[in-house]
C-alpha cells in the first residue's frame, strides 16, 4: 500500500516559497552570485570530555553546509596540539598533555587552557566578521565563569550572537564508545601512548573535569541542552529561523546503527530515448531490476526492519512494487524540474536553447532550467527529506539521478560544485552506513545491462569526486 506522506508536500516546487532565509539565484538562464545568509552565531559547546561535542559539531556543520551556510569548527584540543608542535619545533620543551595537564588544581596550566579557549575564541570571531555564518567552538565550556567570558566578549559585537549547546550524557555505552573512539582513533594526544595507558589517562581528565563542572543553570542564556544525543532536547531563548533549524536538526539525531539505502529506478523508457524528466514507465530491462531488487536488499538485511520511500513518479514507483515493506511516497523526492526543457534530449536543449546549455555547462549547481529548477533549489526542497532521514533507522530511497546526488552529498559531505557530476549509475544500490565520523560506504551492482545517463562535466580533467567505497558485483546468495 502507497500512502502519501504530507509533510513533503509542505515544501513545493516553487522554490521562492521555500523555507530559506536566502534568496535562491539563477533564475532563468542566468547565472548569478549567490546571496548569503547574514546570520553570524557563535555555537559555543559546553560539556565533559566523550560526550560527543565534536560528534555534534561535525554533524551540524556538515547539515548547515549542505544548506550553504558558512560553517566552521574551532576545536580548541587541536589549536593546543598545534601549539605544543610549534614549540617544540622551535626546540622548546614537550609539553605534557596527561591527565595532570588538565587539573584544575594545576594553577599554570589552567592559566594555559583558558588562553587556549579566549585565542581560539578571538579566531572564530574574526572568521565570522570576515563572512562566517556559524562558529562553532568545541570546547568544554564548563565552567559558569568560562561562559561568562565568553558571553562578555561577544557582546561586544554587533550583530554577532552567542548560543551554548550542552551536551550531557548519562548512558555508560555512549560515553564507554565515545572513551573507546579517543583511544583507538589515533587520537595525536595519545599517539606514543598504549591503548591501555591512553584509556587510563583520558578517564582521569575526565575525572578532572567532573569536579568542577557546572552544568548550564544561566537561565539568561540561549541555550540548548541534548541529553544522549537525541533523547530528549530542551531549549531557552532560541529565536529565529537559523537557530531554530539547530534545535530542530538536533531534536531529530539519534545513536542507533541502521543503513541507509539509495538506488534510482530501474531504466525508464525516456532514459532508454535519452529524453530528461517526463514521467514515463520503466523498460524491459528496468522491469527486470524491479523483480531482482528484493532479494537484493533482504540478502543484505534480513528480517530487520526497512521503511521504503519513493518519489511521486511512476518510475519510482514501478521499481519498488515487489519489495515486501511498507512503502512511502514523497512529492519532495520527485526528480529536478527541467522546466520548458522537460522531455527532451540533451542534444534538442542544446540546439533549440544555445544559451542555457552553456550556461548550465558553465555553472550547474546554480543553473536554473527555464520554468524549473537549479540543483541549489533541488537541495532546499530536500531539506524536510533529510531531517526526517536522520530521525529514521533502516531505509531504502528509491529515487533519481540528482535528487541521489543531493542527498548522497550530504552523507558524504561533499562541495556543490561538484554535487551535479556524482556518479549514481543506473542498477546499483548503495549502502550507507553512518558512524561517528562520516558514513562507510557499499555499492552493489546488478548484472543487468542499462543506459549510461551521466553527462560528465565537459572540458574537465576529474569528471567526478573520487568514490568513497567498496563496490561488489551482486548476482544472489548462491
Ligand atoms: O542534472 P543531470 O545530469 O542532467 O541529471 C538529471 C537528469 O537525470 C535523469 C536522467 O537523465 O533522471 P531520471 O533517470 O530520474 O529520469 C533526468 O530525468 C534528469 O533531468
Amino acid at each position: 500500500m502507497l500512502k502519501q506522506f504530507d509533510q513533503s508536500t509542505a515544501m513545493s516546487r516553487n522554490p521562492s516559497q521555500a523555507a530559506t532565509p536566502r534568496s535562491v539565484v539563477g533564475i532563468g538562464n542566468k547565472v548569478a552570485k549567490p546571496d548569503y545568509s547574514e546570520a553570524k552565531i557563535v555555537l559555543a559547546m559546553v560539556g565533559l570530555p566523550a560526550r560527543g561535542k565534536s560528534y555534534l559539531s561535525n554533524k551540524l556543520m556538515r547539515y548547515l553546509k549542505w544548506l550553504e551556510y558558512d560553517v566552521k569548527v574551532f576545536n580548541v584540543g587541536q589549536l593546543r596540539r598545534s601549539r605544543a608542535r610549534q614549540k617544540a619545533l622551535q626546540g622548546g620543551q614537550k609539553e605534557d598533555h596527561t591527565a595532570q595537564y588538565f587539573s584544575h588544581n594545576n594553577a599554570e596550566a589552567t592559566k594555559l587552557r583558558d588562553q587556549l579557549a579566549e585565542d581560539s575564541l578571538e579566531m572564530l570571531i574574526q572568521w565570522l566578521k570576515q563572512g562566517g555564518n556559524v562558529g562553532i567552538h568545541d570546547a568544554t565550556n564548563s565552567t559558569l565563569s568560562r561562559r561568562a567570558k565568553i558571553e562578555q566578549r561577544v557582546a561586544k559585537e554587533k550583530g554577532i550572537v552567542v548560543i551554548f549547546l550542552e551536551s550531557v550524557c548519562d548512558d555508560p555505552a555512549v560515553i564507554a564508545a565515545n572513551v573507546a573512539l579517543k583511544v583507538s582513533s589515533g587520537d595525536p594526544d595519545y599517539k606514543d601512548t598504549s591503548p591501555e595507558d591512553a584509556r587510563r589517562d583520558f578517564l582521569r581528565r575526565i575525572k578532572e573535569y567532573e569536579a568542577v563542572y557546572e552544568t548550564i543553570t544561566e537561565s539568561h542564556l540561549s541555550h540548548l541542552r541534548i541529553r544522549n544525543v537525541g533523547d530528549q532536547v530542551t531549549l531557552s531563548h532560541i529565536h529565529g529561523y537559523l537557530q531554530s533549524r539547530i534545535a530542530f536538526y538536533l531534536m531529530n539525531l539519534h545513536l542507533k546503527p541502521r543503513s541507509i539505502f539509495f538506488s534510482r529506478h530501474g531504466e525508464s523508457q525516456f532514459n532508454v530515448e535519452g529524453k530528461i524528466g517526463g514521467d514515463s514507465p520503466l523498460s524491459e530491462r528496468g522491469l527486470k531490476y524491479a523483480r531482482a531488487l528484493p532479494a537484493l536488499i533482504t540478502d543484505n538485511i534480513g528480517d530487520a526492519p526497512l521503511t521504503v520511500w519513493t518519489s511521486t513518479l511512476q518510475r519510482t514507483i514501478q521499481t519498488a512494487q515487489y519489495l515486501p515493506y511498507n512503502k512511502l511516497t514523497w512529492k519532495s523526492l520527485d526528480e529536478l524540474d527541467a522546466g520548458v526543457c522537460d522531455g527532451m534530449t540533451y542534444e534538442e536543449i542544446e540546439q533549440a536553447y544555445p544559451e542555457d546549455f552553456a550556461n548550465r555547462d558553465q555553472d550547474k549547481f546554480n543553473y536554473r532550467y527555464r520554468g524549473g529548477e537549479s540543483y541549489r533549489d533541488v537541495v532546499v526542497r530536500l531539506e524536510p527529506v533529510i531531517m526526517e532521514l536522520e530521525r529514521q533507522e533502516n531505509i531504502l530511497i528509491i529515487g533519481h539521478q540528482a535528487i541521489l546526488r543531493c542527498l548522497y552529498a550530504y552523507f558524504h559531505n561533499l562541495p556543490h560544485a561538484d554535487l551535479p557530476y556524482i556518479k549514481i549509475p543506473l542498477h546499483t544500490v548503495i549502502k550507507l552506513t553512518p558512524k561517528a565520523y562520516g558514513c562507510d560506504e557499499e555499492r552493489y551492482t546488478l548484472p543487468i545491462g542499462a543506459v549510461d545517463t551521466h553527462r560528465p562535466k565537459p572540458g574537465a580533467q576529474t569528471q567526478q569526486p573520487a568514490l568513497v567505497g567498496i563496490t561488489r558485483e551482486y548476482y544472489g546468495e548462491n
